[in-house]
This record gives C-alpha cells, sequence and structure tokens, in this order.
C-alpha cells in the first residue's frame, strides 16, 4: 500500500517538476520524503534499504531544484547536503549546491547551462524522446548532441536461434527506440585507399587500439568487468546465464557487481563475437568523415541475435549507439539487426554466415533452402550470376511465383534475396519500357520486401523516388516517405530534420 502511494506521489512531483510547477513539486515531495524516511526506520532488508536510500536522494535534489528555481537558496543547499550525505558523488546535486552556493557572486550563466543538461539527460532517460533535429538541420556541425543511456520496452531472454537475445515486451511500431548505450570503448582510425595489405595492417593496428582500450576499461572498472563477462565468447552459448536487463542500467545497485575479471583470452574471444563495426549494412552513421572506420564494443546491443528477417537497426553517434525497429514488432518478439547484407541470395548469406561462424536457422532462410531446390528457382540464380536481362528475370521470377502460388510472406522472401536484379531493372528507362507493364511496380516490390526485412536505405530511397515521379502528393510531403524514414532512421528527430536527412540519402546514393 505504501509502496503505491510512493510511487504515486513520485511520479506527482516529477511530473510538476517538468511542468516547471515547482511550489506544488516541493509540496509533494516533501510527502514523499517523509514517507520514504518512515519506510527507512521500519525497514530491515538490505536491499530494499539501498533502493529508498537511492530514492530519498533523488527526491532530495529535485527538491533542491525546485527550491533554486524559486530563488530559495539556503533551502535548496540544506536539500542538497541531505542528498549528498547519502551520496557524496550525486552529479546533479553537486551542480544544485554549486548553482546556489555562487548566488550572490552573480556567477551563475554556465552553471545554469549545466542543470539545463542534467535535466534534458533525465528525461531522455526515463521516456526515450530524444531529439536530434537541431544537429540534423545544422548539418551535423558542432557539438555531438548530448545522449543519455536508455533501455525501452526490452528484456533478455533465451532465443530460439542460440544462446541469450533481446526481446520486446509490447507491441511497437517501426522507428520505436529500443535502446541507447554508451561502448565501453571504440577504434576508429581513417582507412586510406590503399593496397589490400596496407588497408588491412591499418586495421590490426587499429583493432589492437581498441582491445587496449578494452582491456584498459576492465582493468579499471568492477561495473565494466561485470557487463562484459555477460556477453558470450562464442562457447557453450546454450548454458550461459540470462541477465536481468536492470544490471544494464546506469543506476543499478554497486551489489549487483562483484568481481568477475574475464582473462586477456577471453576478452578477446568476447570481442570477436561482439564487437560491431559502425559502418554496417543495417547501421547509420551520423557525424563522421566518410573515410574513417570505427569498431566498438556496445555491452547491451550485443544480446541481439542476427536474422535475415531483422526488425531492428542502429545510428551510430560518436560512442553512442541508438537502437530502434525498423518495423512494427509485436510484444514477445526477438529483437534481430542483420550482421550482414540480408537482400542476397541464400547461397551468399550462408557465405556470410560461416564467416560469422554459425549457421543461421531464421524463417526465411528454412524457406528458402526448402523451396530452392526446384530447378526454375535453380536456373534463375545461374543466370543471374551472368547477369543477363534483369527485366526478363523479374518477369520470370514473378510469374513462377504466381504458378508456384506462393503466399505473401514467401514472395518477400524471394524478392528480397533478387533485390539486385528489381533495383537494376528498375532502373534502367530501356528494361522499364520493355518490361514495365508486365512487372510489379518498385513500390510494390519494395513494400512487400520491407514488410518482411524491415526498412533498408536502397529500398527506402528506391520507393521514395518512385514516390516522386508518380508525382504522389507533391515531393517529400507524403506521409508515406516519412513513415519509411522512421523505419531507417528511427523516431529521432521531428519531421522537418527527417526531411533534410531523407533528402541528403538520396542525393547521396544517386552521386
Ligand atoms: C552478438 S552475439 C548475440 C547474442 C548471443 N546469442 C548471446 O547469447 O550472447 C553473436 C552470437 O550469437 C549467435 N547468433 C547470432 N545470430 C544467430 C543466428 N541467426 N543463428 C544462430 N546463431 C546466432 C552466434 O553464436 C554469434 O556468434
Amino acid at each position: 500500500m505504501n509502496e503505491e502511494l510512493m510511487q504515486q506521489l513520485r511520479s506527482k512531483a516529477t511530473e510538476l517538476l517538468l511542468r516547471e510547477e515547482y511550489k506544488e513539486s516541493i509540496q509533494v515531495y516533501s510527502q514523499f520524503i517523509s514517507l520514504c524516511q518512515q519506510q527507512h526506520l521500519s525497514n530491515a532488508d538490505e536491499h530494499e534499504l539501498a533502493k529508498l536510500r537511492k530514492s530519498l536522494c533523488l527526491a532530495f535534489s529535485n527538491r533542491a531544484e525546485a527550491r533554486s528555481r524559486l530563488k530559495d537558496f539556503y533551502e535548496a543547499i540544506v536539500d542538497c547536503d541531505q542528498a549528498l550525505e547519502i551520496e557524496n558523488t550525486h552529479f546533479k546535486t553537486l551542480l544544485c549546491k554549486a548553482f546556489s552556493d555562487i548566488q550572490n557572486n552573480g556567477n551563475s550563466e554556465s552553471l545554469h547551462g549545466y542543470l539545463e543538461i542534467c535535466k534534458k539527460l533525465e528525461y531522455q532517460s526515463r521516456t526515450g524522446v530524444f531529439d536530434l533535429s537541431d544537429w540534423v538541420l545544422n548539418g551535423f556541425r558542432g557539438k555531438l548532441p548530448e545522449m543519455a543511456e536508455y533501455i525501452g520496452s526490452i528484456q533478455i531472454n533465451k532465443s530460439e536461434y542460440s544462446g541469450r537475445g533481446l526481446f520486446a515486451t509490447k507491441n511497437m511500431e517501426a522507428g520505436t527506440l529500443l535502446l541507447v548505450t554508451k561502448a565501453i570503448a571504440t577504434g576508429r582510425g581513417i582507412m586510406p585507399e590503399l593496397d589490400e595489405d596496407s588497408s588491412q595492417s591499418a586495421r590490426l593496428v587499429m583493432w589492437k587500439d581498441f582491445v587496449d582500450k578494452v582491456v584498459d576499461a576492465t582493468n579499471k572498472c568492477s561495473k565494466t568487468q561485470r557487463l562484459i563477462s555477460t556477453l558470450s565468447s562464442g562457447e557453450d552459448e546454450e548454458s550461459m546465464e540470462v541477465p536481468d536487463i536492470n544490471l544494464f542500467r546506469p543506476e543499478a545497485e554497486e551489489d549487483f557487481y562483484m568481481k568477475a575479471n574475464p582473462e586477456m583470452c577471453k576478452i578477446m574471444n568476447i570481442l570477436d563475437v561482439n564487437s560491431l563495426t559502425e559502418d554496417a549494412i543495417s547501421a547509420k552513421v551520423l557525424g563522421k568523415n566518410s573515410d574513417y572506420y570505427g569498431v566498438g564494443l556496445w555491452i547491451l546491443a550485443s544480446f541481439i541475435n542476427h536474422s535475415c528477417l531483422p526488425n531492428a537497426r542502429r545510428l551510430h553517434i560518436g560512442d553512442h549507439v541508438l537502437v530502434y525497429t525498423s518495423r512494427d514488432v509485436r510484444a514477445g518478439e526477438e529483437i534481430t539487426f542483420a550482421y550482414f547484407d540480408v537482400l542476397t541470395p541464400l547461397k551468399k548469406r550462408r557465405e556470410m554466415c560461416k564467416t560469422w561462424g554459425f549457421h543461421c536457422n531464421c524463417k526465411r532462410c528454412r524457406f528458402e533452402e526448402v523451396f530452392g531446390c526446384r530447378e526454375e528457382l535453380k536456373e534463375i540464380g545461374l543466370t543471374l550470376e551472368f547477369g543477363l536481362d534483369n527485366g526478363n528475370m523479374v518477369f520470370r521470377l514473378e510469374d513462377g511465383m504466381r504458378k508456384w502460388m506462393l503466399k505473401g510472406k514467401e514472395k518477400s522472401y524471394l524478392r528480397a534475396s533478387f533485390w539486385t536484379v528489381y533495383s537494376e531493372a528498375f532502373k534502367s528507362d530501356k528494361v522499364m519500357r520493355k518490361w514495365g507493364r508486365r512487372i510489379p511496380t518498385t513500390e510494390v516490390i519494395a513494400d512487400s520486401i520491407i514488410e518482411a526485412v524491415g526498412g533498408d536505405e536502397r529500398l527506402m530511397k528506391a520507393a521514395v523516388e518512385a514516390l516522386r515521379k508518380n508525382g504522389a502528393g507533391g515531393m517529400m510531403e507524403t506521409e508515406k516517405a516519412m513513415k519509411l524514414a522512421r523505419g531507417v532512421y528511427g523516431k529521432v528527430m521531428k519531421k522537418q530534420a527527417m526531411r533534410a536527412l531523407l533528402e541528403l540519402c538520396v542525393q547521396d546514393q544517386n552521386h
């Protein structure tokens, strides 16, 4: 009962603070604080006590902020002291105390700015509302946007693919943010257009630097040690523990982080299995030089398995990675992104899986494994390799799918596998004059693939160009283009910025 009341009071007080109704917020925080103190006196459970102390610290800190906003600096400092007694390094409280302390010196501008940033980060990590609009509209110039870490509606569970995976805990539409996390370490370097040997050795130097940084971070911090030790090293993934998602929250209790210092060779294996390169087909990197190559370890993103029918993508900004749904996702569905290009035929995908050291058993691979034995399909695959008339190929494939009575999803799987043939055909005016009336439109094909395989920059571009050609709704103004863009870049900016980014991508790929 008390717990429920405390929850209500805390939410109410925070809401009032965010709405800048400071007096009312102070009143509700005061009720919350006295309830918390009573509970603290009557509770003996160590874990509960730690939770109460954390809540108290935050409540004092927030009440201090409200008091400082009302220029009641004396009382604000008293509250800050109470919060700091519980957690002497609480950053927001320290700032608030410093701000209140120096009010008389009239030197408050920069500190006020810090307080605003703290407030923004807290809001982001609680709500998952990230807005990169200004930065995007500014052409990615200036400082990288400040970003908090965030964990959305996800949990870790046993996966049917292998070991553990990340799962949606509620229905979400395309573009919904799932997580934002900062790299444990990254390695970056300019990769000059050199011969194969030189670029190989440049990569090796960068990899070594990256490994050193990870080892350093692991030695310095028991929390990093503990988190890294939850990751798969590729061995016996099935028997690995399924960690609680709360372990990965920045505010997780200290006692979660028992010592677990992994050995050097284990760290190397963990990095082999879990490191991500920034420039991947299912990722977009914003605000960096096009010729540098980056690799990093982002712990929570490391629980995401590969599927040839992925439902998520990632955005890299500085050391942060943002993972979001690339199509609508149902509660309970596993979150996956593509480790490599999945708009390719089964044979090519099998080769890629081999280099990653696993055998993909997703629905699409299973279907194509059985269905691909058809002579006609084999023949189309073979002809593909010789680059014959793309229009004819598309026609034969579509005609075949009709004859074989394939269902919607199955058609999408094959269309995704042969996307390059479709795309070449759609690009050629000559081919379209000859075959255009006998094959489905770009929009139909792109929609069908996106539904199965999720947002992809190439599909989005083809669909947007087709929309423009048909003059649908006038240029980029259509809701459809925006929806496609949300599935590719995530819902992390307002419409105007999204339009600018979309425009940039379309121009980029035309050059
Ligand atoms: C980044 S980890 C993903 C999380 C991992 N399953 C775990 O339990 O920690 C990558 C490893 O997951 C496994 N994996 C990922 N996608 C897979 C798939 N589609 N089929 C089989 N295994 C997969 C492979 O063992 C791969 O080396």
